[in-house]
């Protein structure tokens, strides 16, 4: 039966996380991580319904939500078999509105608010095939997986018909590699010990409780002042212990030779990783960055706006570590792109979740790399931050520092009514207090 969409509501959801500063960091201080959180109504008989969102930190989100609605049309009263009959040319069509695409293209809010739109669409699908949707995705063919991506603008990294060969390579191992995954999980790392907001105690009790529960991996927010850094890293490393794993975060508070010269001191705590050093559209400032400070890795994505820029990254030698974003892309479609073009490279991707509904998101789209697309996880590991999960009908669920597989159809990203409704932005009780 044709389901059609028959409606698209809209709402603005904030979080004060401010408060407590979770989520707090060089450059983004005082966070209140916050959603413009689309739900795609139906006429299927049973209610079912899409749902989608895209994560901002709190001022603005008013800003993605008109972008979101101003979108709405090209999806509201189609029926969703006219999408997902050929995704790629569904993603074509909602980047591509000739007046809309003006104030892009394919970046900023306008791609913000595509993201929460698409990654509805998508699950709606996943939902109606009764799968979850890196199910979904891996249960394609190599053929049906090209087609749902728009290669437009990186056919000089890859063409259709090499990711199409990349796939094929892969495809004998996917059944082995879903077992492993649903017996051992995929591997994290926890970002909720090193918030630049938390006293020193706090960051060492929260180490300490992070290697109780079997993390052995940590992030540490730095860039803040070269001395505080310094603080700050050496007691992670005296509460982590030599043998396990740091990387750092600067969140784009640096200039180029700031973050050589700041990072070549902080080498002595041997971070796994620098992520975001500097300005996330400086391709070839990434690129000296890394050459200078190797074999620490630098990592980058929560603010790479969209394909082409990954492609650069990749292609510039600029990244050792890809962070995909699931909702800072324009949605799974341009994931997929990415993630093949990583590939392509044999660049690790370790996608970005720190925010709320991210680690939700990402759990999907780290499986089916593993599965159907890079078939390792060599290097790789998935972002952890404690925080809001509760607001989730299905949340993800770790056990020793790993992701366990979401079994439940659909995306992982539908909220509980009662939350949606309690932390609606300006009038839910929780700011009405
Ligand atoms: C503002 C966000 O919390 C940001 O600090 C997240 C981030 O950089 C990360 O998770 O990485
Ligand atoms: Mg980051």
């Amino acid at each position: 039966m044709a389901i059609k969409i028959t409606a698209i509501q809209v709402h603005d959801v904030r979080f004060p996380t401010s408060r407590s500063l979770d989520g707090s960091d060089a450059m983004n201080k005082d966070p209140d991580y916050s959603a413009a959180y689309v739900v795609l109504r139906t006429d299927e008989p049973t209610g079912l319904e899409g749902h989608g969102m895209t994560f901002t930190i709190g001022r603005g989100t008013e800003v993605v939500v008109a972008a979101i609605q101003a979108l709405a049309y090209l999806v509201e009263g189609h029926a969703l078999e006219e999408f997902t009959a050929d995704m790629g040319a569904f993603w074509r069509y909602i980047t591509g509105d000739s007046q809309l695409r003006w104030i892009g293209p394919e970046k900023g809010v306008i791609h913000l608010a595509t993201a929460a739109l698409v990654n509805a669409v998508w699950d709606l699908w996943a939902k109606v095939e009764g799968k979850p949707l890196w199910k979904l995705v891996t249960d394609m063919t190599p053929e049906e997986l090209v087609r749902c991506i728009d290669f437009r603008y990186i056919t000089d990294l890859l063409t259709p018909e090499e990711a199409l060969e990349l796939l094929q390579r892969q495809a004998p191992g996917k059944a082995e590699r879903e077992a492993e995954l649903l017996s051992k999980g995929y591997p994290a790392y926890t970002t909720s010990a090193g918030w630049s907001g938390y006293s020193d105690e706090h960051m060492r009790n929260l180490c300490r409780t992070a290697l109780a529960e079997g993390w052995t991996r940590f992030k540490l927010k730095v860039g803040v002042s070269p001395e505080d850094d310094a603080r700050r890293a050496r007691i992670m490393r005296e509460e982590i212990g030599p043998q396990n794993l740091m990387m750092m975060d600067a969140n784009q508070v640096w200039e180029v030779d700031e973050a050589i010269e700041h990072m070549r001191d902080l080498a002595q705590f041997q971070p796994w990783w620098i992520e975001e050093p500097t300005s996330p559209d400086d391709i070839l400032g990434h690129a000296r960055i890394a050459q200078a400070l190797a074999p620490i890795h630098v990592a980058t994505g929560e603010h790479v706006q969209n394909r082409i820029v990954f492609k650069q990254l990749l292609q510039a030698g600029a990244i050792g570590v890809c962070q995909i974003d699931a909702c800072r892309l324009g949605g799974v479609n341009e994931v997929l792109a990415v993630l093949l073009m990583a590939a392509k490279c044999g660049v690790a991707v370790c996608p970005h979740a720190g925010g709320v509904g991210l680690c939700e998101y990402v759990q999907h789209l780290a499986m089916l790399d593993y599965i159907a697309i890079s078939g390792t996880i060599e290097q790789r590991m998935l972002e952890y931050a404690a925080h809001l999960h509760e607001h989730f009908l299905y949340p993800v669920r770790l056990q020793g520092g790993h992701y366990l597989v979401p079994t439940e159809p659909g995306y992982s990203i539908e909220m509980r009514p009662e939350s949606l409704q309690e932390y609606r932005y300006p009038s839910g009780p929780a700011w009405a207090r």
